[in-house]
């Protein structure tokens, strides 16, 4: 029998070569990896120990207590995924990314809250499991009647949300703030902005206490503190069996804001809680619901479909809704919705209390 020619092997091959590039499969394949790189490096304070200044390996593996050849294959990935730099001349420093967004005690740290969608790791094993059975993984991720306690995740997230939340108080034709309330405020930055938007404005900050800390040193950063006033609230405990009922008369605020609260809580709850709203506005006030509603633009990376499996994974009930599910819901309780915004992932829309 002749061995095969070259020709054969051509043809052999010709399937493998004429096939879609697979580069972009595997790299979604190993998705997992790059956010355990990051997530390792921040639990060894890499990013906080290079902002000290340029290290070699083995001196930063000395500082951190780290074993060095492990500590180098660390830094490498790093600086694939451009989190540092210099490697070639083993001086390692950061980026502009990284020293904007990763060392610790700086104001755009994000470090806090990667480290919560982290910790959200198990939660996601179970997709499988949910996409063939249906239901939800029933995780505690903010959803206000399962105990959603996490400062790292939605305090921590203020250095995006308050870009947002000034452009679109800015791009808003809103009336004068007034007397508002942050529902479920998080670290304030809607509250922060309506406040810097209207001079006159006071604001009051809803949420448990541990993220009232980090509006209340928000709230200084922009020098509004004095017109703030946080009011704790666990939702779970205050409100049982009746929640929302916020602690306020009604008719008693000129404008409410509900930002990224419904979807953690699901379309039953956000009901209860637009009435409650609605209970808390003064005939003519305005309503602000700021949520993941539609398919943003642009597609940043964290896009609305991966949204809405987090929220399949990580909470009882929560869930993406439409722009016209809220504006029903505002309409049933008698607030008439009016213009939205979608600057991005999420979703402003405007109602006013009839
Ligand atoms: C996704 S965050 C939104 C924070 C803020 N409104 C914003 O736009 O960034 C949801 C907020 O609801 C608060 N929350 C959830 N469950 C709660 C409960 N049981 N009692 C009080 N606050 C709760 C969380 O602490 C968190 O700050």
């Amino acid at each position: 029998m002749s061995a095969p020619t070259a020709a054969a092997h051509s043809r052999a091959l010709a399937p493998y070569e004429d096939a879609p590039d697979p580069g972009p499969l595997l790299a979604l394949n190993f998705g997992f990896a790059r956010a355990r790189v990051l997530g390792t490096a921040l639990e060894l304070g890499v990013f906080t120990g290079l902002a000290r200044g340029p290290r070699g390996t083995r001196g930063l593996a000395a500082e951190l207590g780290c074993d060095t050849a492990s500590l180098r294959a660390l830094l490498a990935a790093l600086e694939e995924l451009g989190l540092v730099a210099g490697g070639a001349e083993e001086s390692w420093t950061l980026t502009d990314a990284s020293r904007a967004h990763l060392v610790e005690g700086g104001r755009g740290y994000l470090g806090d809250h990667f480290a919560d969608v982290l910790a959200e790791w198990d939660q996601w094993s179970g997709l499988t499991e949910l996409v063939r059975g249906g239901g939800h993984g029933g995780g505690e991720l903010g959803a206000p009647e399962n105990r959603g306690l996490y400062p790292g995740m939605f305090a921590g997230i203020f250095p995006v949300g308050v870009r947002t939340a000034f452009r679109v108080v800015r791009e808003l034709s809103l009336p004068e703030a007034g007397r508002v309330l942050d529902l479920a405020s998080g670290a304030g930055e809607w509250g922060i902005a309506l406040a810097a938007a209207d001079p006159r404005a006071r604001v009051v900050a809803h949420d448990f206490p541990e993220l009232l800390t980090a509006a209340r040193e928000r709230a200084a950063e922009f020098g509004v503190a004095e017109r703030f006033r946080f009011v704790p609230a666990d939702f779970t405990r205050d409100y049982a069996g009746d929640f929302p009922k916020a602690p306020f008369p009604g008719g008693c605020f000129d404008t409410v804001v509900l930002a990224h609260l419904s979807r953690f809580a699901g379309p039953d709850a956000t009901e209860r809680l637009v009435q409650e709203c609605a209970r808390l506005l003064r005939p003519g006030g305005t309503l602000l619901i700021v949520d993941v509603m539609r398919q943003e633009p642009g597609r940043p990376a964290l896009h609305r479909p991966m949204i809405a499996l987090s929220l399949l994974v990580n909470t009882e009930a929560g869930g993406v809704q439409e722009e016209s599910a809220y504006r029903a819901v505002m309409e049933k309780y008698g607030v008439t919705a009016k213009e939205s915004v979608t600057p991005g992932l999420i979703t402003v829309l405007t109602g006013e209390r009839r």
